[in-house]
């Protein structure tokens, strides 16, 4: 009996063993063992984890970056080394990248299956962020004319309103040091909220608290249970514990609420906040080849994507922008003397305008190249695919999933002369032909990733980014606070400073004559409620209105003379 018990243990121990090889062993040593085979330099093959341990003890001396950099060092731009049970080659050669990202050979790569598990939660498996093959293009194509820059102009004003607020409640707080890595972020979540979700984000109750709090605790709760492991092992990943309930929270009050907006927009309920289509309304309008429209699970889940994917990346991008700006004086004043010439007497930019700032553009492409937000992205191959570049040659095998270290190629002196300067002139465009310096390489700057892939929110990024800084630049002066406040780098989704960015704004007081009349107009609608009449500040408006055209306070000015 005993003899019996014994041998179904070992049979089953047995069994359990081999199907754990097959499954979650075998699979990622065939693929070493192919590239090895090719000549591609590899860490050694560790079952389950690979190199984590080592790059754990690097995320807590805060140095992932170093990581990445030293395996590069020692491997060159191709190799092999294991994350978990997933291993991962790293290509850092543009000429290898173009084969893998360029149009022609999108159909063999897909997003990978860990990364599609790990959003899942959150976003579904129908959006364009995640979903794959004839359902991403046809998502794709549908979406694709919503970021045509008719669409984009139309949502400039709701970029500067969010942004004015913004600044108004930052300078009038009474905070000594500002955290403004976590402000830019909620900037920019409004903004992509409004943008999404039109009214109602500025009227349901509790919008802000969903938005703000559940979907951003859900996804770093995503984060963090990424970090541990956690999702990758299937039956892990269910058991009620590591954050989980606060994953499913989230979810549902996100979801729940994104299903109500998109009811009440589609019984006309409510309406968008722009002069033309806002997101809701474009993915609400998009119609395939075969005139069908999304249905409303793929609006829901389209809708939660642009919010996750364009929030954290813009407020990260705006963070290091404003970082540059606080400790090199020099392009801080460069920005500023484009600004006032541009936008003079706190003008509110408008699309066209912000054509015209060719410094302020520069300095955002240089912040992109330096301090990537997104600085790692994944594509895992699905047909067998061979990759070449002048010198080399690789056959990349079914599975393989690739890994472009966007940070280290913006960093490659093979790429960028000065690599590690941050110089914004490589970028400014001809006064003239109006056209930049060619890059070293099409694929040596990826900041959105490129090919049929590649950020569909672009435009709509730069745009906000370019409003956001020249607005900032144009009303507040900021400096670091404290000065030497430490500026590590952490890399969850994307990359931010670990501990904020801290900061002083004060207003600017140029004292110029434009700006004591603004300054006394604001004052003069104080005082409206005290002791002048509509009739007579109209009258006074009148009298002064070339002095404060252009001026910040026009729009509050024209709404209370209405
Ligand atoms: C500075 C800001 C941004 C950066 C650096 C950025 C970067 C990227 C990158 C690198 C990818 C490719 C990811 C991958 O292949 O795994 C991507 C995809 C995407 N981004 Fe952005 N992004 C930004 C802003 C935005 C905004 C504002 C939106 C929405 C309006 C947006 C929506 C998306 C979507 C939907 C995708 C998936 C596209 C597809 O696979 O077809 N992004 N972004």
């Amino acid at each position: 009996m005993f003899l019996q018990i014994l041998s179904t243990f070992v049979i089953l121990i047995s069994v359990l063993i081999f199907i754990i090889y097959w499954k979650l062993i075998r699979p990622g040593k065939q693929i070493y063992n192919i590239l090895r085979a090719q000549g591609i330099p590899c860490e050694p093959f560790i079952p389950f984890l690979g190199q984590l341990p080592r790059l754990y003890q690097y995320r807590k001396q805060n140095k992932i970056m170093k990581f990445h950099e030293e395996l590069c060092t020692k491997h060159g731009s191709i190799f092999m080394f294991g994350l978990g049970i997933y291993p991962r080659l790293v290509i850092q050669d543009a000429d290898l990248i173009s084969d893998i990202l360029g149009r022609a050979h999108a159909q063999n790569y897909y997003k990978p299956i860990d990364l599609i598990f790990r959003l899942k939660p959150l976003i579904g498996l129908h959006n364009l962020l995640i979903s794959n093959g004839n359902e991403h293009e046809r998502a794709r194509k549908m979406l694709n004319p919503g970021f045509h820059f008719e669409n984009l102009r139309s949502m400039v004003s709701i970029m500067t309103d969010h942004t004015i607020k913004t600044i108004n409640e930052l300078l009038e707080s009474r905070e000594e040091s500002i955290n403004l890595q976590k402000e830019l972020s909620l900037l920019t979540l409004t903004i992509i909220a409004s943008s999404a979700f039109g009214e109602n984000f500025e009227t349901i109750a509790n919008a802000r608290e969903i938005v703000c709090e559940a979907f951003i605790a859900a996804l770093d709760a995503i984060v963090n249970r990424t970090l541990l492991l956690i999702d990758q092992i299937p039956l892990f990943s269910r058991l009620p514990f590591w954050g989980k309930d606060i994953v499913d929270r989230g979810c549902e009050k996100a979801l729940n609420f994104v299903e109500s907006i998109i009811a009440d927009r589609k019984q006309g309920r409510t309406k968008n906040i722009c002069q033309r289509a806002d997101i809701l309304d474009l993915l609400l309008q998009a119609v395939d080849s075969h005139g069908k429209h999304f249905t409303d699970e793929e609006i829901r889940q389209e809708a939660m994507v642009f919010v996750l994917a364009g929030h954290q990346s813009t407020g990260d991008l705006m963070a290091w922008i404003m970082y540059v700006l606080m400790t090199n004086p020099s392009v801080l004043s460069a920005c500023r003397d484009e600004v006032d010439r541009v936008l003079p007497n706190g003008m509110i930019p408008t699309y066209e305008i912000l054509n015209d700032l060719n410094i302020c553009e520069s300095v955002i492409y240089e912040t992109l190249r330096l301090y990537p937000p997104i600085p790692f992205f994944v594509r895992q191959c699905i047909r067998e695919h061979v990759i070449s570049s002048p010198n080399q040659q690789f056959s990349i095998p079914v599975d393989a999933t690739i890994l472009i270290n966007t940070y280290l190629i913006h960093r490659q002196p093979k790429y960028w002369s000065r690599p590690l300067e941050f110089d914004y002139t490589r970028w400014m465009r001809d006064p003239i032909t109006g056209l930049r310096s060619k890059l070293a390489h099409p694929y040596c700057y990826l900041p959105f990733a490129a090919g049929s892939r590649n950020c569909i929110g672009q435009n709509f990024a730069l745009l906000e980014a370019k409003v956001i800084l020249a607005m900032f630049v144009q009303r507040c002066n900021f400096e670091l606070q404290p000065k030497n406040q430490d500026i590590t780098m952490d890399i969850r989704i994307t990359m931010r400073s670990k501990f904020g960015l801290f900061t002083i704004i004060e207003f600017i007081d140029k004292n110029s004559g434009s700006s004591i009349v603004a300054k006394k107009m604001a004052l003069l609608l104080e005082a409206k409620y005290l002791t002048f009449s509509d009739q007579q500040i109209a009258q006074y408006f009148n009298t002064h209105e070339n002095e404060v055209r252009g001026s910040c306070e026009l729009n509050i000015i024209h709404s209370f003379i209405k």
